[in-house]
């Protein structure tokens, strides 16, 4: 059988790496990576030249600029223009090498704020969006609607997959700019190494998250991905927002998390929350219906997928 060329762009960030992960049994791909030094997808000629150069047949689209609430909140323009200018460079790159299949990874926070809990995939566009990601899920909601305008402008199959929040092995821990998972696993271990009697928690404790562990949204990609030829043309049809949602379910509430890490560091001192930091969205619950029926659910629980994150924290930096 002949292999397909598949582009990972991001490959060394943490959904890229999963991606990479659950792409090491498999021998019908051919992979193709590129470390942001090497290809600067904010480049266009560049882009357009590696695109025109190898041809890939697939593409997975998880180069972006990524960041938690805080990081959000601080560099507005980052958010919206870098993500932009990738988007934009990938999509007019990939159309004109003509690839067959592309996967373009948005996020949760592109739907409104205030939306009917579980959320489905037609909430999209149906209200105001949270404040603090807004750059952010405006650059993502116009890359789903690059997906569409392509596919309905020039027949192509690209597919818009909206995760919930991630974590896993080679997260971003930067204190301050990380999303809540790795912040919290840093900030509970540091306390354990120094014996602080307190660690802080942002904002009221009560917004609820669902959190996904990253090989299992690497697994859904390629699930989708490798959908046989009349599903994936059915998900990418012209007259269809070509997009649909990746999570597990459940949600929880800061607070429980913050436990449940607390609990697997194994950190005996206080938890203390800080209402001076931004909540953010109060919850975002995604409906997985439409994942669920083509025949794809998460597997790793959270206190699994925590205590491996944990570990992968202490092997890096502990
Ligand atoms: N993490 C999460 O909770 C969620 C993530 N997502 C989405 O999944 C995708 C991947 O996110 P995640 O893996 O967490 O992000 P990371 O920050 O971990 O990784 C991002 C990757 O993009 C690369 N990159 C950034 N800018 C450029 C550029 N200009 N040129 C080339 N490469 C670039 C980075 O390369 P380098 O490391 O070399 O800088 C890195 O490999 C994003 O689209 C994100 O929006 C969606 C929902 C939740
Ligand atoms: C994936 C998703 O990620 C971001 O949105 P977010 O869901 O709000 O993500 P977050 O992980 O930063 O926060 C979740 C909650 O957790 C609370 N919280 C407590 N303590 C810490 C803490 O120490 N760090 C952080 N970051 N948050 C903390 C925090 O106050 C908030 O209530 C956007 O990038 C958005 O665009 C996006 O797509």
């Amino acid at each position: 059988m002949e292999k397909k060329k598949l582009f990972i762009a991001g490959h060394r960030g943490l959904v890229g790496t999963a991606t990479l992960q659950a792409l090491s049994a498999r021998t019908d791909y051919e992979v193709l990576t590129r470390t942001h030094d090497e290809l600067d997808l904010e480049d266009r000629d560049a882009t357009r030249a590696f695109f025109l150069e190898h041809r890939p047949d697939h593409v997975v689209m998880c180069a972006a600029k990524v960041g938690g609430i805080l990081a959000n909140s601080n560099f507005p323009v980052d958010f919206l223009h870098n993500n932009l200018r990738i988007q934009l460079n990938v999509f007019d790159a990939a159309h004109e090498a003509g690839i067959d299949r592309m996967i373009f990874l948005g996020s949760s926070c592109i739907y409104p704020r205030d939306c009917p809990q579980p959320i489905k995939e037609e909430y999209l566009l149906t209200g105001p969006l949270e404040a603090t990601n807004r750059p952010y899920a405006l650059a993502k909601i116009a890359g789903v609607e690059s997906c569409w305008a392509f596919n309905r402008q020039y027949g192509t199959r690209y597919l818009a997959v909206m995760p919930t929040n991630m974590y896993g092995p080679g997260d971003n821990y930067h204190p301050e700019h990380s999303h809540v998972l790795p912040a919290l696993i840093r900030r509970f271990h540091e306390a354990k190494t120094k014996g602080d009697p307190a660690v802080v928690v942002w904002g009221s404790g009560t917004p609820r998250r669902e959190f996904m562990y990253s090989s299992d949204l690497g697994e859904a990609i390629l699930f989708l991905l490798g959908l046989p030829e009349e599903k994936f043309a059915e998900l990418t049809r012209a007259n269809a927002t070509p997009l649909i949602n990746i999570g597990v379910g459940e949600d929880v509430t800061i607070r429980e998390v913050a436990e449940l890490v607390k609990a697997t560091v194994g950190y005996t001192g206080e938890l203390r929350l800080d209402a001076t930091k931004p909540d953010g969205t109060p919850r975002k619950l995604l409906d997985v219906g439409r994942l669920a029926s083509l025949g794809w659910k998460a597997r790793t629980p959270l206190a699994v997928g925590l205590k491996n994150a944990y570990r992968d924290f202490v092997e890096r930096h502990g």
